[in-house]
């Protein structure tokens, strides 16, 4: 296994095998505990840090809960700041669904898992609501499963730190 971040999933016991059902509803006989992982503060700094160098944006944004900490690591890693999506809009307060100024920045998305897409669709039109520019998603494991031809339908690509493929074929 020559991918350092599958290496590290791997060996903090990310993958379980059993019967799943999916945010989307599918049902799964894996699981990527991607919580597992993104708890792990060593883990989580090397994921921050491989999004981080590996590509270019003014602003890291992910959706609630689970690309949260992801979101943060990028931007401590970057130096760049970071903004939330709420999946249900706040009505008191500073209302709404995005923490973070991204109105005509260029922000990078990320994700902790991709399976359909459907999270990831549902931050990328809700930053592009708010006048964010987001053609890419950066997900830690993309389990190959529509993510990636979902964003190509909205004219943004997905770009994986691992596929699930290296993790369940060695
Ligand atoms: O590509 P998709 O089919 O949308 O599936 C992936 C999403 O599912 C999980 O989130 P979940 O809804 O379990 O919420 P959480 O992050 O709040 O735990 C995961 O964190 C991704 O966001
Ligand atoms: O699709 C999901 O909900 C999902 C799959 C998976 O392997 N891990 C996870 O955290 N979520």
């Amino acid at each position: 296994m020559v991918n350092p971040i599958a290496t590290l999933l791997l060996e903090c016991g990310a993958i379980e095998f059993g019967e799943f059902v999916l945010a989307s509803g599918a049902r799964s006989s894996y699981y990527i505990d991607i919580k597992a992982a993104t708890t792990n503060p060593a883990i989580l700094r090397e994921i921050g840090k491989a999004i981080a160098e590996g590509w270019e944006f003014e602003m890291v944004a992910g959706v609630a809960v689970g690309a949260v900490p992801i979101a943060v690591a990028v931007s401590l890693a970057s130096g760049r700041p970071y903004a939330i999506v709420r999946k249900e809009a706040k009505d008191h307060g500073k209302a709404g669904t995005i923490i973070g100024n991204v109105a005509g920045k260029n922000v990078l998305l990320v994700e902790d898992v991709t399976t359909s897409g459907g999270s990831a669709l549902y931050g990328l039109d809700a930053l592009r609501a708010a006048g964010a520019h987001v053609d890419r998603v950066v997900t830690v494991v993309d389990r190959e499963a529509g993510a990636r031809e979902a964003l190509a339908e909205k004219g943004a690509s997905l770009l994986a730190l691992v596929r699930v493929s290296e993790l369940l074929d060695g």
